[in-house]
């Protein structure tokens, strides 16, 4: 690679719609251009802890996250080193024991999360910061329906989780870095003209 690869930072509360605000923006890339790690990868190995005590674990807190681990992997991709990329397991509230996915360095590298814009020294590498935005109902119904089909959860347990920990962090911890993003996407229903114009800027850095 000739030139040092651009990051791009993709934060927002929880089914706010970053995952889906990557998947359009890579559409419009050679896959070989654009890596993107998500941090739910990183939330920490707790094999020193029973399913029981995992469960009641704030995963919206910083503190739930391998930042450490998080920020050696990005710098290796920023100084063109493939890494092995842990896999989270919600069901388990674990990383999976052996699995790994290989992520090869790349021109745009993008990590999204709920605090990709939090820690700092993250924030010193990036190129772009965005913030996914939408309203609280509705990232409660797709969080909703989102956990009780993907992650193993029961109705009860995602609204006790949600009132006890996801909102009041998201008002400490997510919300604060609003005012670090370059661009606040707005993802209650459409969001085209702010993925076409976030393509476009990218492809006019790396061209
Ligand atoms: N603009 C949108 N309109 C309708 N549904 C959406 C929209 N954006 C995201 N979703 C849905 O909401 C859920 C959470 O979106 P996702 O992108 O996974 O959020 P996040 O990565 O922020 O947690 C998914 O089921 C997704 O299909
Ligand atoms: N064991 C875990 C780990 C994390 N969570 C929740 O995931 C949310 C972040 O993921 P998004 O895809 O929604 O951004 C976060 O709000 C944690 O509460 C979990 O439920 N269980």
């Amino acid at each position: 690679m000739n030139h040092k690869p651009i990051l791009i930072l993709i934060a927002g509360g929880t089914a706010s719609g970053k995952t889906t605000v990557v998947d359009k923006i890579i559409k419009s890339f050679n896959p070989y251009d654009v890596s993107v790690i998500c941090m739910d990868n990183y939330y920490k190995k707790r094999d020193d802890l029973s399913f029981e005590e995992r469960k009641k674990i704030n995963y919206d807190h910083p503190d739930a996250i391998d930042m450490e681990l998080l920020k050696r992997h990005i710098r290796a991709l920023m100084d063109s080193r493939n890494i092995d990329c842990p896999v989270y397991n919600f069901a388990q509230h674990n990383r999976e024991e052996s699995k790994t996915i290989k992520i090869n360095p790349a021109k745009v590298i993008i990590i999204e999360g709920i605090l990709a814009l939090y820690d700092p020294d993250i924030r010193s590498l990036a190129d772009i910061q965005i913030f996914v935005e939408s309203d609280a109902d509705i990232r409660f119904i797709r969080r909703l329906k989102r956990d009780m089909e993907e992650r193993g959860r029961s109705l009860d347990n995602v609204i006790e989780q949600y009132l006890t920990t996801v909102k009041p962090m998201y008002e400490a911890y997510v919300v604060p870095t609003k005012r670090f993003a370059d661009i606040i996407i707005p993802n209650d229903t459409k969001h085209d003209i702010a993925i076409d114009i976030l393509s476009t800027k990218i492809k006019d850095i790396i061209r």
